[in-house]
């Protein structure tokens, strides 16, 4: 039995594509057996899957190689964890998060979405990926791609569509822990999308994973603007520092008279994020155009007509705000 040569094994090595820096010497068994640790960081699912074949058909070909058996490793990179929340339901928490990754996608920064609305997962449809499963590998979930540029997973791809979903706290925990630990391969940022109010579900989340910042949703009127203050209170408390409160469906322009009306007042939002001494984000108007496209799995972020202009000016801010002097 021919023992692989070191010099072979290295050489076949070195004409894999892409390999360089990525792998360390090939150990060799006594059967003839080859084992090779692969550093992955960085690179997507595709790219590391194709990397590992490429190595196992070079390696192979070497003569006196029995077996080949890649480990791969990445680097734990800090992906920054953006939540975005609201105090309660229905008030545009899932349409802001959804176009505000399309935006900051749009802008240049890697993004990924996680849809943890366990009551009401929205974001399949949002981004038009609906009855797509996502597969798995190793254990580890893939995201889905979507045709905006946002890889996305949502609780709503863990359970037969239309299936209501009734966990209970640890094991919705469990869920969102594989979503945010799934192979989210070279994302900088991950928004995620918060179930709306301010339970264990959420509490847990922010405490197990840390977000760096959190976004708050609330509509102007006074009601809106108390359940967000209690979801301000909650990121306080969790110390997840608040990026600044949106305030959505602000005012309202007739798409036939253009006439102006404010159906829920305008400007309660940003006087009470005044008042909290929290930055104020932007206002994005009730328009029937956002309603209408979200419908459609058409984020109007991905699109240049007005009803997107107010996600990009957010995505710039919450871009600012993650390029800020950090200690
Ligand atoms: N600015 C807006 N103009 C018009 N319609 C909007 C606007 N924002 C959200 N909507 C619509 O309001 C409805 C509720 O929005 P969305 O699902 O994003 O709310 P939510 O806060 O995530 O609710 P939940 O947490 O209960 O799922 C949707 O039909 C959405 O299209």
């Amino acid at each position: 039995m021919t023992y692989p040569e070191a010099d072979a094994l290295a050489a076949a090595l070195a004409r894999v594509t892409g390999i360089e820096g990525r792998a360390a010497a090939p150990r060799r068994g006594a059967d003839g057996a080859v084992s090779v640790v692969l550093d992955v960081t960085g690179l997507d699912g595709d790219r590391r899957a194709a990397l590992e074949d490429e190595m196992k058909r070079a390696l192979g070909a070497v003569p006196g190689v029995t077996a080949v058996r890649v480990a791969q490793t990445a680097e734990k990179t800090g992906r920054r964890i953006i939540a975005v929340g609201s105090g309660k339901g229905g008030v545009g928490k899932s349409t802001l998060a959804a176009n505000l990754a399309v935006a900051l996608a749009r802008a240049g920064t890697r993004t990924g979405l996680v849809d943890a609305d366990i009551y009401g997962p929205s974001q399949p449809r949002l981004l038009s990926a609906e009855g797509i499963r996502p597969e798995g590998r190793d254990k580890t979930l893939l995201p889905v791609a979507t045709r905006f540029g946002v890889p996305m997973l949502s609780m709503g791809q863990l359970v037969e569509p239309g299936q209501a979903i009734a966990w209970r706290g640890p094991m919705a925990g469990s869920a969102l822990a594989q979503l945010l630990d799934a192979d989210w391969g070279d994302c900088e940022v991950l928004i995620v999308d918060l179930p709306p109010g301010t339970g264990d579900v959420q509490l847990s989340m922010l405490q197990k994973h840390r977000p760096e910042g959190a976004v708050i949703v609330s509509t102007p009127q006074d009601l809106a603007l108390i359940d967000a203050m209690r979801a301000i209170d909650l990121f306080g408390k969790t110390g997840v520092p608040v990026i600044g409160v949106v305030e959505n469906m602000a005012g309202y322009i007739c798409p036939h008279c253009g006439e102006f009306s404010d159906p829920f007042g305008i400007g309660g939002a940003e006087s009470a994020a005044g008042t909290m001494g929290l930055p104020f984000l932007g206002r994005v108007p009730l328009d029937p155009a956002i309603r209408r496209r979200s419908d459609a799995g058409d984020p109007p972020a991905a699109g240049d007509e007005p009803e997107g202009e107010a996600f990009a000016l957010l995505a710039a801010r919450v871009r600012q705000w993650l390029d800020r002097p950090r200690a």
